[in-house]
C-alpha cells in the first residue's frame, strides 16, 4: 500500500425524497486496501460506496477517487472500476471464453484475445474455456464473474456480498484471488453482512442510519469498541450461556462450538463476574484479546447503536 490514498472523500451526503440516507461521510482508503463496509440492511453502505466511486452524484461533499474528482470526472473513474454485484449476470448460453470476450469488447479492451486468455489462465478457467457458463457450479460462476469484472484491469474493485451462497472452499479460493489483486495494488471495497467476509478485510467501516459509527484497521476495531472477552469452557455450556445472558456485565455471549466467548465493555465488572463464576469451580474462565469475530457480532446485533455518535 502506498501513502497516497486511492480514495479520499469528505462530507458525502445523499438524500432520497427528502430523507437523508448518507450523512456527511468522510473516509480515506489506502491504495491496495481491502475495505469492508458493515451495517444493517438499508444503512447506506451501497449508496456510500457508489458515491465514493463516482457512480452516484452526492448532494453534498467532495472527494477524489483514483486521482479523479468524484463530481467532475465520473467517467474517468468508471473506466477504472470493476463492479461485482450479487446480481452479476453472465450469458448462460455463451461459453466462458465467449462471455469474457464479449465483456472485453464492451470495455474496448486493447489486445482483447490475449487479455481474455490471460484472464482465463489467471483464474484457473483455461481448461474450461469452452464450457457453457450456464453449466458452471456456483463457485466457478463466481470466478467467471470476477474475471469479467477485472477484464479491463480496473484499479478499483467493488464487491457486494461477493460470496453469498457459495460453498466454503469456493469462498476461500475467491478471497485468495482478492488478496492477490490487493497485493498487485487493486483497491477493493466490500459491502457485507458476513463475518467470514469481514475478517478478510484490512479495514472496516460500520455504518448505521447513514452515519459512519466506526472505521479503522480491522484488528483495532475490538479495541475501538472497548470489548473485553473471556473464553469459557466446561460442562453444560448451554445452561451457562442462558445464565450469562442475563448478567448486567455481559453485553454478548458468542458460542463457538463448545466454547463461549463472553464479552463486556466494563472491564472491572466483567472481571468481577469471571471471579464469581470461577469461584464455583465448574468452568474455566480465561481472558482473551477481543477479536474481530466478537466485534463483528457485537456490531451486527445492533449493540453499537448504544454508542451512536461516540466514535468516529
Ligand atoms: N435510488 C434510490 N431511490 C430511493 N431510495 C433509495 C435509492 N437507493 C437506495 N435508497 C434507499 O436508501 C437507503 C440506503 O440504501 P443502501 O442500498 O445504500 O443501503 P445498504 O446499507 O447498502 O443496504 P443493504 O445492506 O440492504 O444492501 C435505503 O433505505 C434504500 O431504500
Amino acid at each position: 500500500m502506498s501513502d497516497a490514498p486511492a480514495i479520499s472523500v469528505s462530507g458525502l451526503t445523499k438524500r432520497f425524497s427528502g430523507r437523508t440516507v448518507v450523512d456527511h461521510f468522510d473516509m480515506d482508503v489506502p491504495k491496495g486496501a481491502i475495505y469492508g463496509f458493515l451495517g444493517p440492511n438499508g444503512s447506506g453502505k451501497t449508496t456510500t460506496i457508489r458515491m465514493m466511486c463516482g457512480l452516484l452524484t452526492p448532494d453534498e461533499g467532495t472527494g477524489t477517487c483514483l486521482g479523479f474528482d468524484i463530481l467532475r470526472e465520473q467517467d474517468r473513474i468508471k473506466a477504472n472500476v470493476g463492479y461485482m454485484t450479487q446480481k452479476f449476470s453472465l450469458y448462460e448460453d455463451l461459453t466462458i471464453r465467449e462471455n469474457l470476450d464479449f465483456i472485453a469488447q464492451m470495455f474496448g479492451v486493447k489486445g482483447r484475445k490475449k487479455r481474455v486468455q490471460a484472464a482465463l489462465e489467471d483464474l484457473g478457467l483455461a481448461d474450461r474455456a469452452g464450457q457453457l457458463a450456464g453449466n458452471l457450479s456456483g463457485g466457478w460462476k463466481q470466478r467467471l464473474a470476477l474475471a469479467a469484472c477485472m477484464i479491463h484491469d480496473p484499479a478499483l474493485l467493488l464487491l457486494d456480498e461477493p460470496t453469498a451462497g457459495v460453498d466454503p472452499k469456493a469462498r476461500r479460493d475467491f478471497w485468495d484471488e482478492i488478496r492477490k489483486l490487493s497485493a498487485q495494488g487493486v483497491t477493493v471495497l466490500v459491502s457485507t453482512h458476513y463475518m467470514d467476509e469481514a475478517v478478510q478485510c484490512d479495514f472496516i467501516a460500520y455504518i448505521a442510519y447513514g452515519k459512519k459509527l466506526i472505521s479503522g484497521v480491522a484488528q483495532d476495531i475490538p479495541k475501538m469498541i472497548g470489548l473485553h472477552t473471556y473464553r469459557v469452557t466446561g460442562p453444560d455450556i448451554t445452561s451457562l450461556e442462558v445464565a450469562l445472558k442475563s448478567e448486567p456485565a455481559v453485553v454478548q455471549v458468542a458460542r463457538f462450538g463448545a466454547v463461549l466467548h463472553v464479552s463486556g465493555t466494563d472491564e472491572a465488572a466483567l472481571s468481577a463476574l469471571a471471579d464469581r463464576y470461577r469461584a464455583k469451580g465448574t468452568h474455566n474462565w480465561e481472558q482473551k484479546p477481543a477479536e474481530l469475530e466478537e466485534a463483528f457480532i457485537y456490531l451486527m446485533t445492533g449493540a453499537a447503536d448504544n454508542f451512536r455518535g461516540d466514535l468516529k
